[in-house]
């Protein structure tokens, strides 16, 4: 049996600070918690919009991971002049919009063959591993060996938001079949988003697949399994004020 890596997304760590304008809780201190607790890797999307990692997050782990950083950025001048002065293990390209709620699709490598070939170049002379995130399509699979990303990430959102078992299936085939078809042209094959404790281990039964993205529900089950010790500390605090102490 082959090895799966996980890299753990420590976006909405950094949401939670965002919405109040707080310094907690920081993406450095989870990302090291997260380490601790057995990540193969970090990843961190630094949205243009900067709506939950900064660029100080940035700046700070590229200093203090002890794993890698999978850097998740759009294609553009401003992010890739980030990631080469950051020069992180992994840069994963990815589609932003402005107005969404999330990630809503891959990106289109065929569509922007020279940008996205330029901007492949660019990164790996920098010494970066580059991988493209793009929907589970033979052509864009293709596209990406065109343009000589030597990594790929599989959404895997169709099949995370299907509303049916049947369309879960059909999404977890198509996966299956383009991870394969994708090892075979010679790509390392990652998959992630929308990913949680209940659609993780058919995902993760996909032999091709080297390493799962996950974050946004890491983060919410951290949230719930910690509410009992975070009241119990707070209760302790407010008893020992009473008391003077
Ligand atoms: C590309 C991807 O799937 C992740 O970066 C994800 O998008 C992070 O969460 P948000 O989409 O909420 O920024
Ligand atoms: N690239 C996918 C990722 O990093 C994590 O996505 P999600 O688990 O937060 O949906």
């Amino acid at each position: 049996m082959s090895r799966i890596l996980l890299g753990v997304n420590i976006d909405h760590i950094a949401t939670l600070r965002q919405v109040r304008g707080t310094h907690y809780p920081d993406p450095v201190h989870a990302a090291a918690v997260a380490e601790h607790a057995g990540a193969d890797g970090i990843t961190i999307h630094l949205r243009e919009d900067r709506r939950h990692i900064i660029d100080r997050d940035v700046y700070l782990l590229a200093k203090t991971l002890k794993t890698r950083m999978n850097f998740e950025c759009a294609v553009t001048e401003e992010m890739l002049n980030i990631a080469c002065d950051i020069k992180p293990t992994y840069v994963c390209l990815v589609p932003e919009k402005r107005e969404e709620l999330t990630t809503e699709g891959g990106l289109d490598v065929a569509g922007q063959m020279d940008k996205i070939r330029a901007a492949v170049t660019r990164l790996a002379a920098a010494g970066i591993k580059v991988s493209l995130f793009i929907d589970a399509d033979k052509t864009q699979i293709d596209a990406a060996v065109a343009v000589g990303a030597p990594y790929i990430e599989i959404h895997t959102g169709c099949y995370a938001d299907a509303e049916t078992e049947a369309e879960e299936a059909a999404e977890l085939d198509r996966i299956a079949r383009m991870a394969k078809y994708a090892h075979e042209q010679g790509l390392t094959v990652n998959a992630g988003h929308g990913l949680h404790y209940h659609n993780v281990k058919p995902i993760a039964a996909i032999p091709e697949l080297y390493e799962l993205n996950i974050g946004h529900a890491i983060v919410a089950r951290a949230a719930i399994d910690g509410l009992d010790k975070a009241v119990r500390d707070m209760k302790q605090l407010m008893l020992e004020g009473r008391r003077g102490e």
